[in-house]
């Protein structure tokens, strides 16, 4: 099957090298082809150029794409889309006064997802999580992180993975798998951490691998939950099973967790809403790659990552949305490059490069994902007319995607 789109506006994120990430300075830059052409090919992108270049080629379907832009899919490298239920109440008792850390220490928070989603049944769950899924397709994502860590027993914790599993069967979106059973103490194990840690690493984790149920290993590493030692236990572990770490860190303290990470060559470090200079010059020279999550910063009220700061000391950033029922109950990528740029002072160019390409290594998925290059899938944006890519991310609030490809296919 052969598609072609002609016309196009503006063909953004054009990478005929490819590339892993971009960092620093890189990331200010954009490359794109005006009045340009593409080829898709089964689920592949197989050509592209300018307009005054396409050679004469039979093909089974062509999309006139005048006045419009076309991007690769946001790559989104941080949600816990799969959940049951919601906490509307959390949200009216925030608005009322009380903050995250008091609704958590009353019983609410991760512990309230987790009493929820231990008492619905894995395809409630499924039927719950596939219309998020759904949803944030049609917003233009084409790749997605899904992490575990609402279960907190055994039998909960393998009850996300296997859904998550079931959608990754189900839909054309590439979906990687990350366990994060260190999301907080179940309230048996308050008192007894290295208890609950053991639950993971002995009995969790030995399942998870037996069932190919993980492709990444996470913990919440912050004041009140998982410490440094803590999180090390965990990212051991996870490593014997051919799990790399992708850590929550730095959310409302910097407790030199992120020293840490980058020790056990993390992927990725996820947060970061506090972050301090020594913070930044470890993560300098590492591989690991900081994601900013603005939808949580928002909806919550706490800081937002010092984006400026970290990409004037030459850092990569990945922006995510974090889709969650507490802390982000959102997954479109475009208000998340949108509250980027308004709130933290990236530019268009800096957003769009850290929800695509950036957000494709977050995942380790930069070979096949996140830029306009021959030989990737073929996961595309199309946007309605508009002036230039910049109304993206300045029409905040505005659906401004006209159609989505998914591995070739208009979703
Ligand atoms: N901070 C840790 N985990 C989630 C929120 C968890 C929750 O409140 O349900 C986050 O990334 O924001
Ligand atoms: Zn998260």
């Amino acid at each position: 099957m052969r598609t072609l789109i002609t016309n196009i506006k503006e063909l953004i994120q054009v990478r005929e090298t490819p590339i892993a990430k971009v960092s620093g300075t890189e990331m200010a830059l954009l490359p794109k082809i005006e009045n340009a052409y593409l080829l898709i090919e089964d689920n592949l992108i197989a050509e592209f150029g300018k307009m005054e270049n396409l050679p004469e080629i039979s093909v089974d379907k062509t999309i006139d794409a005048t006045g419009k832009v076309v991007l690769p899919t946001w790559c989104d490298s941080h949600t816990h889309i799969v959940y049951a239920g919601n906490r509307v109440q959390e949200f009216v008792d925030r608005i009322n006064g009380l903050s995250y850390e008091e609704i958590a220490n009353r019983g609410g928070g991760i512990l309230n997802s987790a009493k929820k989603l231990n008492e619905t049944s894995e395809e409630e769950i499924y039927n719950q999580s596939k219309l998020r899924l759904e949803e944030v397709m049609q917003q233009g994502t084409g790749a997605v992180e899904i992490k575990s860590g609402y279960g907190l027993t055994v039998e909960g914790e393998l009850k996300m993975l296997r859904v998550i599993k079931k959608l990754k069967e189900n839909y054309p979106v590439a979906i990687k798998a990350t366990f994060l059973g260190a999301h907080a103490f179940p309230t048996e194990f308050k008192e007894n951490h290295s208890g609950y840690i053991d639950v993971i690493i002995n009995e969790m984790l030995p399942k998870i691998a037996e069932e190919n149920l993980a492709d990444y290993i996470d913990a919440f590493l912050e004041t009140g939950y998982f410490s440094i030692e803590e999180t090390e236990r965990i990212m051991e572990a996870g490593k014997k099973y051919g799990l790399t770490a992708k850590i929550h860190v730095n959310q409302f303290t910097a407790i030199n967790g992120i020293e840490a990470c980058v020790k056990h060559n993390a992927l990725s470090v996820d947060h970061l809403e506090i972050v301090t200079d020594e913070d930044i010059e470890i993560l300098k020279n590492s591989q690991t790659i900081p994601v900013a999550l603005p939808s949580c910063s928002y909806f919550i009220s706490i800081p937002y990552t010092p984006a400026r700061k970290m990409l004037n000391a030459g850092l990569p950033l990945a922006l995510a949305s974090d889709f969650n029922p507490g802390t982000t109950p959102s997954g479109n990528m475009n208000f998340v490059i949108a509250t980027a740029c308004i709130k933290m002072k990236m530019t268009p160019e800096e957003v769009i490069n850290a929800a695509t390409i950036n957000g494709a290594y977050a995942m380790g998925i930069s070979e096949t994902h996140g830029s306009i290059t021959k030989g990737k899938r073929a996961n595309l944006i199309i946007t309605k007319p508009i002036t230039s890519y910049y109304q993206l991310p300045y029409a905040f609030g505005t659906n401004l995607i006209d159609e989505v490809i998914i591995e070739g296919k208009v979703i």
